[in-house]
């Protein structure tokens, strides 16, 4: 694409899709042929006091270390360029580069950012608004194919429903090195006890039955029963989309979203992609995402780059600290009679080896906190695919065939300097459930 700067006047083409903790998400509506079918994410920055760790800064000099075998990633004083090289140069080659766009970047002006700011202010979700604004200090956004429409040169006609799901940890840790008053980490999903942790902070408001362990079974009527629990609390696990617009799920996550339809809206909005029995198009849409999830196979993958953490936070916070060169705080305040050889030993592997642990940790956190989202179109007689790399999944209980796709979005690099907040959220997950269990049992 030619040398492209958008400015104050372009703002008005990009509305509100979405976002997250750290960016912003906007779809183009605009005529411009190299846009349609894109959509935007844009930096956010935290309001005052919240700020997230390394947001504004370049690679520190231990991040160099840690990724410099991917060379492409050295070259850049730039973190958001590294973000996006990161998705292409790590994440892309384990996820499959089917299932990633890295995007590219685009050059805009602050009055475009500024304008933006603006425009989608009371499309935002108060809770978001609260804690974070358009980074306007930004001189590049990322444009990204919108994964919510097909495209064939132009956005291709006819319906599409889209699926978003956030799965979380799809295992259970077996690692040596967690202690044993943590065991129930070796039975319980890390989502089912952080549950308990974001209600006790009302962060959500009600309990999720959703068990990723379920989602990432392999089996499809366990798959069937993790969707039906994602549609029952969507929470920030779940949302769908139909041509584009957000038609089921919370806008933004956290406890104050609001669900966008409900019930019999659902109902309706579903009528024109899914040809089932009246009040039957939700649960024909549930077999659908199930029997898609379980016939593409793509989890699998997923689940397979999650367990790049073998050690769990408990062994891979030693081998941050012998990268750090700083005294372990762990090992410190663990009392003498709990420190055992087999963290003491952590300290005296090479680095190369401290190097690959929490490289592989910070790989997994990426795709522990990713989302995939899948689109279907359905086809119709002598319908030809949009892409001849896209599938098709069969719905038995409609007789319809979809072309679907499936794609992995927000698999952004975590900071090396997050590795103490994730050993203390792990003992803040634990302690808060474990203490909740003694509660009940009491009763
Ligand atoms: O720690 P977790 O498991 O709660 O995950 C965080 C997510 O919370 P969740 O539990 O999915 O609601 C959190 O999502 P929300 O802001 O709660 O929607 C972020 O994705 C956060 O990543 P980052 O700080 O933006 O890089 C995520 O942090 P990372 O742990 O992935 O760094
Ligand atoms: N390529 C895309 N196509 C369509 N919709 C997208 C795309 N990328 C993001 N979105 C929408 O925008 C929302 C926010 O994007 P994203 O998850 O990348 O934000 P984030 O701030 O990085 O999230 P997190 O809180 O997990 O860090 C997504 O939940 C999704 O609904
Ligand atoms: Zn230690």
């Amino acid at each position: 694409m030619e040398m492209v700067i958008l400015d104050k006047e372009d703002a008005v083409d990009w509305v509100y899709r979405g976002e997250g903790a750290a960016n912003l998400v906007l779809a183009y509506t605009g005529s411009s042929p190299s846009f349609i079918g894109k959509v935007m994410r844009i930096q956010k920055s935290q309001r005052k006091g919240k700020s997230r760790v390394n947001e504004n800064e370049v690679l520190t000099a231990h991040e160099r270390l840690l990724w410099r075998e991917y060379k492409e990633l050295m070259v850049w004083p730039n973190r958001e360029i590294v973000q996006q090289l990161y998705v292409k140069h790590v994440m892309s080659p384990l996820l499959g580069p089917q299932h990633v766009d890295a995007g590219m970047r685009v050059h805009v002006t602050k009055e475009f950012l500024l304008s933006v700011e603006k425009n989608v202010t009371c499309r935002r979700p108060a809770c978001r608004i609260d804690s974070s604004q358009v980074d306007v200090n930004r001189d590049s956004v990322l444009i990204i194919s919108d994964h919510s429409v097909f495209m064939n040169g132009s956005v291709k006609g006819g319906p599409c429903i889209t699926v978003e799901i956030k799965p979380k940890c799809g295992f259970l840790p077996i690692s040596r090195f967690i202690a044993e008053e943590n065991a129930v980490k070796r039975t319980l999903s890390r989502f089912k006890m952080h549950q308990e942790l974001k209600l006790h902070n009302q962060e959500i408001s009600e309990y999720s039955e959703y068990n990723p362990l379920d989602l990432f079974s392999g089996s499809l009527d366990r798959i069937c029963k993790a969707i039906e629990a994602l549609y029952a609390t969507p929470q920030n696990n779940f949302r769908v989309f139909l041509n584009g617009s957000i038609v089921f799920g919370g806008l933004g996550g956290g406890a104050g979203s609001t669900t966008v339809l409900v019930g019999e809206a659902f109902e309706d909005s579903l009528k024109d992609v899914i040809k089932a029995d009246d009040g039957m198009c939700k649960t024909s849409f549930i077999q659908l995402v199930a029997e898609t999830v379980y016939s593409s196979g793509v989890l699998d993958q997923l689940l397979e780059v999650q367990k790049l953490d073998a050690y769990d936070i408990e062994g891979a916070i030693h081998a941050y600290y012998n990268i750090i060169s700083q005294p372990c705080m762990v090992c410190r305040e663990l009392s003498k009679d709990k420190l055992s050889n087999r963290h003491t030993s952590l300290h005296s592997i090479p680095l190369e080896e401290s190097l690959k642990i929490v490289k592989d940790y910070l790989i997994s956190a990426t795709v522990k906190d990713c989302s995939l989202m899948i689109s279907f179109r359905p086809m119709v007689d002598g319908d030809v695919l949009s892409e001849s790399s896209h599938i098709t999944v069969y719905l038995g209980s409609t007789k319809q065939v979809f072309e679907y796709k499936v794609y992995f979005i927000d698999l952004d690099l975590k900071p090396l300097k997050k590795m103490e907040d994730y050993y203390k959220l792990d003992k803040k997950i634990v302690n808060c459930y474990c203490q909740m269990a003694k509660t009940e049992h009491k009763r």
